[in-house]
């Protein structure tokens, strides 16, 4: 029996030292060593430290002459070993790891292992042949649910799909190496997934086809599951050899087309906003969380509902508070059901959450209740007057040392916390609608709030499997102040000519899930409304005599007021900048009603009308959201673009295969940007959104250095990552 330890597996060390090419020539030399030497009878391939492989080292991608692809006749020369080899899969065994593990005649996992073709998740597609053998090990369907989605499925799905042979709970090593022993002397030919034929489906090109409008539909603009949906077509069409031509064809097309740098950046800037940092020095290096083992929230409307349950499913008791009891059971309920439909998607079911058990889920109007929990979550309107008198309240309840978390998209954290007698223990966590759903946790830290809460709070983000991004403290934090001049030029845009689905389109077109309109009537737009009355901005507390379309000096557009006062909110009341086959109704369709309105408003303001073409409206909308990025980091507000970047996809529906609005900016080159933002702004010069931030104007000034060095050119002390 030859043990063979494949080196390119062990997470995190060998990942950082591009491992698939680098080990390649040590596997073949072990292996054709083992097949030479007549007293080994059978190989059994294994990881290191119970991990099987993780695949190829993902920044060797960026790099055109290590693409991997070497890992290929290590596979093939594996499956064509005349001694059957047999792979132990304990931990994982992703992308280039399952191949090798495909190319083994027998596959043995432990019943914890994750097996996954996660490539396309990365832009890319399996590229050692892992597109041909898995349909012909587990059927076309399965195998192109699993190359199109990337998702990792457990051993003992696994083992139903045919994907392995056998799982154990003990010694996976040892049971491989029984199972090596009994198969020694039987034919390998039948082991050889190359041989195979691939299972026949009855309607194999009605089923492909489908397949490509499928993910087409879903891919919005990504090329990667269009491409393994051909790689699979091939493995259907041709013989083992021409496919993995196909499949090699494909990969680099993927290699080179952009997307997949943008996404194997994301893969790193989400792992890379973990360690977090923060002025004054405080770091992830440094801070230790608090154990949070008993959790409340307050308010339970959309978001507290959403922040409940999704605190139950990380298994955190919790303790439920609404104002009154006419509230709390109109909250219960809710939370009830969305914790059923939740379970059902759970092996177990409620069984595991246990939602019913009140020591684990509690609801009450009694603040007291709130007197031994390790973290609040106040989740109530967004209104300083009333979230100030809840935080009073919970620093004279709330044990010493409990977290105060507010859930707000844009008030000042500071002075939230100048209600309690804790200011260092009050920290923002903006959780983004439906809050059980969405990956995205903006943590904020006001000027007092300590290390400990900040770690604390990512450990949250983290136990909530939420992505925890920490920034500083300023209105709208990142997210929301880089939204308002996105939303602003397009409201603009309607004011000189454009339709809000001509607007819709081309940023939908662009990759976002939605565009900005059909967001606004889907939030709801007297949510802006509300806010921009108390901000003074519109409504009776208007100074008389404030021009239509101006505001402190600035372009203003009252164009979403007068919806407002329309009664138009959007999709709860069926009309808002679509309308809608009833309220409530969530297919939008272009209202003329809407566009008489726009005619007649351009008429009454003596306004133009002009056509503006896509680009306009693209850059526009992106170029302005960009450069307010540059002032967030210019500011110190966030430690780099990865944070901007990271907020964006997992909150605002960014298109990850665009890589996030910095990452984007770099791709377009800060030239063009700054060029587009000056000529833009030559023609709004009331409109400080378009105006090119001087720390844009300072990178193009030093040509433009890579992404990963802009804030190396920002002469105060930012925390770095
Ligand atoms: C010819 C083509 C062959 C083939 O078809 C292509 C491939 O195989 S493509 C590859 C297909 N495979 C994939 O796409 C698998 C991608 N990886 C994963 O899905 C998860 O990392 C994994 C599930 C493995 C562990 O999750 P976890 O336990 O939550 O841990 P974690 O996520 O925090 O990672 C820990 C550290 O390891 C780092 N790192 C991880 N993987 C890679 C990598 N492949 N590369 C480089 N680095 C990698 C990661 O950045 C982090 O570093 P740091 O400096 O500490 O921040």
């Amino acid at each position: 029996m030859f043990h063979a330890q494949i080196p390119f597996d062990r997470i995190p060390h060998q990942f950082k030292s591009g491992l698939l090419c680098r080990s390649s020539q040590s596997e073949k030399d072990g292996l054709k060593k083992a097949d030479a030497d007549p007293s080994v009878k059978a190989v059994m391939i294994c990881g290191e430290n119970g991990k099987f492989s993780a695949g190829a080292d993902i920044r060797g991608f960026s790099s055109p002459k290590r693409h991997g692809v070497a890992l290929s006749p290590i596979v093939s020369l594996i499956e064509s070993s005349e001694k059957p080899v047999v792979a132990a899969i304990e931990g994982v065994a992703l992308g280039g790891g399952l191949e090798v593990a495909l190319g083994c005649h027998y596959r043995v996992a432990h019943a914890k292992a994750r097996m996954g073709l996660p490539e396309v998740t990365i832009g890319l597609l399996p590229g050692a042949e892992g597109t041909q053998r898995l349909p012909r090990l587990i059927g076309v369907p399965a195998a192109l649910d699993m190359i199109t989605t990337g998702k990792h499925i457990p051993a003992t799905e696994a083992l139903k799909l045919g994907l392995v042979d056998e799982i154990v709970e003990e010694n996976t090593i040892e049971a491989a190496i029984r199972l090596a022993n009994k198969v020694i002397g039987q034919p390998l030919e039948p082991r050889r997934l190359s041989l195979k034929p691939v299972p026949k489906l009855p309607n194999m090109e009605a089923f492909l086809r489908e397949a490509l409008v499928k993910v087409k539909r879903q891919a919005r603009g990504c090329l990667a599951p269009e491409l393994c949906v051909q790689a699979v077509r091939a493995a259907t069409e041709r013989p083992f050899a021409e496919g993995v031509r196909r499949e090699r064809e494909l990969f680099g097309l993927l290699l080179s087309s952009g997307q997949a740098q943008a996404l194997q950046y994301a893969f790193f800037a989400e792992r890379a906003v973990r360690r977090w940092a923060a002025p004054g020095g405080a770091s992830w290096s440094s801070a230790a969380p608090q154990p949070v083992r008993k959790a409340a929230v307050i308010g339970l409307g959309t978001m507290g509902r959403g922040i409940v349950t999704s605190l139950v499913k990380a298994n955190i008791p919790v303790v439920a508070l609404e104002q009154d009891l006419e509230y709390l059971n109109k909250g219960r309920k809710a939370v009830m059901l969305l914790l059923e439909r939740e379970a059902m998607k759970m092996e177990g079911g409620a069984q595991t959450l246990d939602f019913h058990n009140p020591a684990r889920l509690q609801f009450t109007v009694d603040f007291d209740l709130l007197c031994d929990v390790d973290l609040v979550i106040e989740a109530v309107f967004e209104n300083m007057a009333l979230k100030k008198e809840i935080f009073h309240k919970l620093s004279k309840i709330c044990k010493p040392g409990a977290l105060l978390c507010t859930n707000t998209s844009a008030l000042n954290i500071d002075e939230i916390a100048s209600a309690t007698n804790r200011p260092q223990q009050v920290i923002g966590t903006h959780f983004f609608s439906p809050a059980h759903v969405m990956r995205l946790l903006e943590i904020i830290y006001g000027r007092h709030t300590s290390p400990t809460a900040i770690a604390t709070a990512m450990q949250l983000a983290k136990a909530l499997k939420k992505v925890g991004v920490v920034v500083g403290n300023c209105f709208g934090f990142v997210g929301n102040r880089m939204m308002f001049p996105y939303v602003q030029q397009a409201v603009f845009l309607l004011e000189e000519g454009s339709r809000p689905e001509a607007v819709d389109q081309v940023l939908e077109d662009f990759g976002f899930k939605i565009g900005p309109f059909r967001m606004s009537d889907l939030a709801g737009l007297d949510v802006g409304w509300r806010s921009r009355k108390e901000q003074g901005l519109t409504g009776p507390s208007l100074a008389a005599g404030t021009p239509a379309r101006q505001r402190h000096g600035q372009r203003y557009s009252p164009l979403p007021d007068l919806l407002c006062e329309q009664g138009r909110f959007g999709q709860k009341t069926g009309k808002g900048w679509y309308q809608y086959e009833r309220a409530g109704g969530r297919t939008a369709t272009p209202d003329p009603w809407l566009h008489d309105f726009l005619s007649q408003y351009r008429d009454t303001h003596g306004i133009q009308s002009r056509f503006i073409d896509q680009e306009e409206i693209l850059e526009r909308c992106l170029f302005s959201l960009i450069n307010e990025g540059f002032a967030i980091l210019a500011e110190g507000i966030a430690s780099g673009p990865e944070h901007l970047d990271v907020i964006y996809i997992n909150g605002y529906g960014w298109p990850k295969h665009r890589g996030g609005p910095m990452f984007y900016a770099s791709t377009v080159g800060l030239p063009r940007v700054l060029a587009k933002l000056q000529k833009y702004s030559e023609a709004h010069p009331d409109v400080p959104g378009l105006r090119p931030n001087a720390f844009l104007k300072k990178l193009v000034a030093v040509r433009s250095p890579p992404l990963k060095e802009w804030m190396s050119y920002l002469s105060h002390q930012s925390p770095k990552l």
